[in-house]
Formats: structure tokens, sequence, C-alpha cells
């Protein structure tokens, strides 16, 4: 089996891949990298890869837009989840007063903009594909620092110059599996549990669409899941880019859509809007909470 991530190696998608197919027995498994988040939509869509593995949110940061666009726009499912902490390191082959360029992955800068701002203030700023690329980068210049993973430094022969750099303590991205509808045979076994699921240890998520100016619409679709009882665990708006105002509703509910009460609950929804998208009900990956920052 192969998947689709965010590359090259190092990134935290590869930490989120080891991640889930530790927690999925699965053995053999081949990463297939990319240069971005669409670009794993488009191969996952295209059967080039089995299943593909992308960031979907950041305790610190909120959702990433591409991940909820695409999840709209494309026909993949989501087949299970992942919950990777977050502990990004300034890399450099130089020392820290060699720094001139600091280089990374947009949400990785964002969720360093503290440390940034207090450090940094006057360095230049760059963006790359992925943390990783960033560390393969700054292996050519001592000038330049990557924020990336510790496992990049070894990765690209980096020196870590300061550890646990994020704004919070407690930082973690949830990541999704995603598949093409028509499941290859190997993913239907790794995720053979959701075939009979029950019990609220599965996530369920979907994506209404509400028309413009609809008084009370939002209110009667959250009571369809408020009356039988069923928690969500999630609910975010995101523009319909087709105008302002106009927006989509992401949400996450704990349980499975071959629930009775879930089942009934979504078509019931379904009645009271424009459009409803069911991207698929996955085991909930548990992992430990902390209490600091
Ligand atoms: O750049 C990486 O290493 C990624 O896997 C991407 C990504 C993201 O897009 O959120 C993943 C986890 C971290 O939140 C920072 C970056």
């Amino acid at each position: 089996m192969n998947i689709g991530a965010l590359g090259p190696a190092g990134s935290y998608s590869q930490k989120a891949v080891d991640e889930w197919s530790k927690s999925r027995h699965v053995t053999s498994l081949e990463i297939v990298y990319y240069q971005d988040i669409q670009d794993v939509f488009e191969s996952v869509q295209d059967r080039t890869v089995d299943a593909g593995i992308i960031p979907i949110e950041n305790s610190i940061e909120g959702s990433i837009g591409i991940t909820l666009d695409q999840l709209l726009e494309s026909s993949v499912v989501i087949v299970g989840e992942v919950v990777v902490p977050i502990q990004h390191c300034l890399l450099s082959k130089g020392t820290l007063d060699d720094i001139r360029i600091i280089l990374s992955h947009p949400q990785a800068l964002a969720q360093c903009r503290q440390f940034l701002k207090s450090n940094f203030p006057n360095t230049e700023i760059r963006t790359t594909g992925s943390t990783s690329h960033a560390a393969k980068l700054s292996n050519e210049f001592a000038e330049m620092a990557a924020i990336a993973s510790r496992e990049s430094a070894d990765k690209y022969g980096l020196e870590i110059l300061i550890t646990d750099i994020q704004d919070k303590k407690n930082n973690h991205t949830r990541f999704i599996v995603i598949s093409s509808p028509d499941l290859s045979e190997e993913i239907k076994n790794i995720t053979a549990d959701l075939i009979t699921p029950d019990g609220p240890d599965y996530r369920t998520s979907i994506i209404v669409y509400i028309e413009k100016d609809s008084p009370g619409a939002l209110y009667t679709i959250l009571g369809e899941f408020a009356s039988r009882d069923i928690n969500l665990t999630r609910i975010e708006s995101r523009p319909s880019k087709k105008g302002l105002g106009d927006y989509v509703f992401y949400i996450d509910l704990n349980g499975s859509i071959n629930e009775k009460d879930i089942k009934e609950a979504i078509d019931g929804v379904a009645m009271k809007v424009k459009n409803i998208k069911v991207l698929g009900s996955y085991p909930i990956h548990h992992y430990p909470e902390q209490t600091d920052n």
C-alpha cells in the first residue's frame, strides 16, 4: 500500500503517517511525497496513491484552509485521523549569530509568531512548501535557519539551536487520512472496523451548505443533533466563495453514520439544507492531552 503526504522526508506529515500506520498495524507502507496539499488530494482522487494524509487543524493556528476547500471540491472520503504533537525547533548549520533568514511552512511560522517577534524582529522570514523543505534548503547556507522538527535536523545535517519554540508548549496538529470512495481492498482491510462501527469512538464529518439569509437554519440543523444527544466536536464556517456573507459549515460529531440516531440526524439535516456532503465515519484518535501553557 502507498500513501501520499507532504514532503520531503522529515515533515510532520511523515510523522503523521508513521503514527497512523503504527496505530492501524500497517506493516508495509510506502510514502509518496508531494510538494503541496492539493497534489496529495489529486493523487488520491486519480488513484495514483491508495490514500493520503493531510493536516486539517492545529491547536494554535486553527484550520488549514486548503484542506477544507479540497474536502468540499474533491470526491475523496475521510477514512482515518491522527493527532501529532508539534514541537518546533530552530535548526541551522550556523550559529544563532549567523542567522539572516528564517524559513518555514506558513503554518509553522504562524505557530511561532511570538517567538519570532521577540527573538528575531528584524530577520527576513521566507515561506516554504513544508518544514522539511525549509530544513533541506537551510543545509546550503549557514546564514539560513529553518523552523522544523527535531527529526529534520538529523535528516538534513543541521544543529538544533533552540527547541520547543512554538508559542504554546501544548501544540497538536490533527491530520486526516483520505481515500477515493471506491476504497482499495487494502484500505478496506485496514479500516475494517468502520464497517461495523458502534459507540462514541467514531467521528463523522459532514459539510453543509445553507442558503444565505435563511433565518434560524443553523439553529434547526444543530437541533437535529442536540435532540438526539449527539455530541458535536467541531463546527467551522468557511466562505462558499460565491460572495461575502455566504458560508459552508464543516461539522464533526461523535458517532458513526452506521448508527441509527446519527443516520436519522443526518437525514434530518439533509431535508433542511441546500446541500450536504458526508465525508465519512472513522475511528477517533485518542491522544494524551496536556494542561501546560
Ligand atoms: O510542513 C510540514 O512538516 C507539514 O507536514 C505541514 C504542517 C501543516 O501544514 O500544518 C503540519 C504540521 C504543522 O502544523 C506544521 C506544518
